[in-house]
């Protein structure tokens, strides 16, 4: 299905006003600085231009997408899940501010957070249905390895605004006292590696009968911009974010030492953490033993066409716990690159893997990283006559 402006209505006009304008990045600085002067009309008058802005530029993206990926069940759908949140936020665009419009835009905040959860599933069943029903180039690969990039990146961009409106104004209790919203200024990235590696060891454990040790180690470079007392090393991040990545890599390097060593080896190489403070890069660098994968095939490990495989079904879901069935390392990647950070892979085959994780050491430098739609992401869909 086609989507154009009359198929569209008055929303086709709404979707090409907004998509003219940029989306406007914001640093982490900037989130950490509103949160703490906390003005939900400030955030109120932001967001209700902003949110239509970048989903709007996102969706004209969605309708440029390769035809036969665009007439997809799964895809059509999460295109109507963005018709619908689109209407609803910009029903905000005049009303007056005042206490009912600002509760009320906090409840269509978290409506649209809800109706969106499971997105990323749906359209990897599009990408599934594709690979199904038709012969792929990799002219179309290649197109919706672009979009996916773009669309996932958009989609935490836009959840992460949404989280901090509905965190710093929606009248819950803030959990983590010193947290704005859902980020930690004083993020204690030891702490947030232990608790991945606990959770994807229980993982491992359930389904190999052991698990591979962690040995962790940290080197804190000497520059005056250090804000920890202790020699810890602290950043001012979204440690729901940092965790993600950590589980996915985690979950990864278990799977390859355990079916590298067999189950019956009684003495798996431990996983070797290593975290380091430079003057702009925080790497935390996670290396195993599980025999590498050639460089050929690393690539692959970012690819959404090359990773999607029918979903497991619930029944065996936790028969085969840290196979990637979803899109875990892209969208690893894409939660470091963010922030310009990134996550890179480097395995030497038949040994090991190392996998970095690299984070912006300054607040001021870890600026979200944004889609934006314009003639020269366009011409990318555009197939050549
Ligand atoms: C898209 S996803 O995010 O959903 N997801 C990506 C992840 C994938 O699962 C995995 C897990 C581990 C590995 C793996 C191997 C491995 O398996 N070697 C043995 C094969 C080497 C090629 C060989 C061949 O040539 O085909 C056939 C054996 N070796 O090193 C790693 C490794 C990978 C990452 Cl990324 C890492 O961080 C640490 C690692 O040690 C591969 C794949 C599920 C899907």
């Amino acid at each position: 299905m086609k989507l154009t402006r009359n198929c569209l209505g008055n929303i086709g006009k709404m979707l090409d006003f907004y998509s003219q304008f940029n989306p406007s990045p914001l640093s982490i600085k900037q989130f950490i600085d509103f949160g703490l002067s906390a003005c939900e009309r400030k955030s109120f008058i932001f967001l209700r231009k902003e949110l239509p802005v970048r989903l709007a530029n996102i969706m004209k993206e969605i309708h440029l997408l390769p035809e036969n990926l665009l007439k997809m069940p799964s895809v059509g759908i999460v295109n109507n899940l963005y018709i619908t949140s689109f209407e609803e936020i910009i029903h905000f665009e005049k009303v007056d501010v005042n206490e009912t419009t600002l509760d009320k835009f906090c409840q269509a905040l978290i409506k649209i957070r809800n109706r969106h959860t499971d997105v990323v599933q749906t359209m990897a069943q599009g990408v599934l249905e594709l690979k199904e029903s038709h012969d792929v180039d990799i002219q179309t690969e290649n197109s919706i390895q672009y979009f996916l990039d773009r669309f996932f990146m958009s989609r935490i961009s836009i959840r992460m605004l949404i989280n901090q409106h509905t965190l710093l104004f929606g009248g819950q209790l803030n959990g983590h006292s010193r947290h704005v919203g859902c980020i930690d200024p004083s993020c204690d990235v030891i702490g947030v590696i232990k608790d991945a590696y606990e959770n994807a060891r229980f993982l491992c454990d359930q389904y190999y009968l052991a698990s591979p040790e962690l040995r962790v180690k940290q080197h804190n470079g000497k520059f005056e911009q250090k804000l920890e007392r202790s020699n810890e090393i602290r950043i001012i991040y979204v440690p729901s974010h940092l965790y993600h990545m950590l589980f996915e890599l985690f979950k990864n390097s278990m799977r390859a030492v355990m079916e590298h060593h067999g189950c019956d080896s009684d003495n798996y190489p431990p996983l070797e953490v290593l975290l380091v403070r430079g003057k702009e890069d925080i790497c935390v660098k996670i290396s195993d033993r599980g025999g590498g994968i050639p460089r050929s095939q690393t690539d692959h490990l970012f690819k959404y066409m090359y990773s999607t495989a029918p979903q497991p079904s619930k029944s065996d879901a936790h028969t085969v716990p840290l196979a990637g069935y979803g899109y875990g390392l892209p969208l690893s990647r894409l939660y470091a690159r963010y922030l310009h950070g990134d996550i890179v892979l480097l395995s030497c085959e038949g040994y090991g893997t190392d996998a970095i994780i690299y984070l912006k050491a300054l607040s001021t430098e870890a600026n979200e990283l944004l889609p934006i739609f314009n003639k020269t992401s366009s011409k990318f869909y555009r197939t050549p006559v």
